[in-house]
């Protein structure tokens, strides 16, 4: 059995337009990685692939050594929208869903996740801010027992207090050997938890570097880095016009 998250030679195409291509990652179990990207980068259909949700055109991802549909989706916990539940639905409800949906959920770590983001779960889904709901979604993806989590811009609409004390309790959140992936836009409040960054740009990986390389062989933070992958396009096109 291969460990970790494989993907090889990933296209992904819909209504004939590219979205991603030519995608090959290598993530070791345990690891907390970073998916970055602009608007559009492709970083929400990479985890729909992930994730089993979408299907590609070409390739194969193995997760654990997973390559299944069926398999895949007991390996992995996806950040959801919960966009299928209606607005009247009341909180404790979406818990007993998972729980009847999910082997893997694991009641007392949602109750624990609970409690810190201070989830009501006598609550209606209608009565949460987006803040509220990003938390909701955090719980309920963080309380199954999987070995990969990928969390999709999950901090957006949180404040941004409540947002740090997140950040740096994700950790004890995950089982030693699970790996997670995060995509988000705010680079610099996550850098610190990062063992990996992944960059997607020009539809493919741009760069797959360990956090502690960009800052010591490129002297660089994990932003700073970032940007200036962004910002040596920007130069060549300007350069070219
Ligand atoms: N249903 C769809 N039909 C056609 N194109 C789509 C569809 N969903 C996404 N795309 C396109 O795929 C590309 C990647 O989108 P995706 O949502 O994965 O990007 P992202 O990196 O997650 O962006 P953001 O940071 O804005 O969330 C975009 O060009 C988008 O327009």
């Amino acid at each position: 059995m291969t460990d970790g998250l494989q993907i090889q030679g990933l296209v992904y195409k819909k209504n004939w337009h590219t979205i991603l291509q030519d995608i090959n990652l290598t993530v070791a179990p345990g690891k907390i990685v970073g998916l970055l990207g602009e608007n559009g980068a492709g970083k929400t259909t990479l985890m729909r692939l992930i994730a089993g949700v979408a299907k590609a055109n070409q390739g194969q991802i193995s997760i654990n050594g997973a390559t299944t549909a069926a398999t895949k989706k007991q390996a992995v916990s996806f950040s959801t929208a919960l966009d299928g539940f209606p607005k009247s639905t009341v909180l404790k409800k979406i818990v007993t869903f998972y729980q009847t949906v999910y082997p893997d959920f694991a009641l007392d770590k949602y109750q624990e996740l609970a409690a810190f983001l201070k989830i009501n779960n006598q609550q209606k889904l209608s009565e949460l801010s987006k803040g509220m709901r990003e938390k909701l979604v955090i719980a309920l993806t963080l309380a199954r027992q999987t070995q990969l989590y990928l969390l999709d811009e999950p901090f957006s609409g949180i404040d941004s207090m409540s947002r740090k004390g997140i950040i740096q309790s994700i950790i004890q959140w995950k089982a030693p050997t699970a790996t997670m992936l995060i995509s988000d836009h705010y680079v610099a409040e996550i850098a610190s938890i990062l063992d990996d960054v992944i960059i997607i740009k020009d539809k493919t990986v741009y760069t797959h570097q360990a956090a502690d390389t960009i800052r010591a062989e490129y002297g660089q933070s994990i932003e700073a880095y970032y940007e200036s992958a962004y910002q040596e396009q920007e130069a060549i096109d300007h350069d070219s016009n």
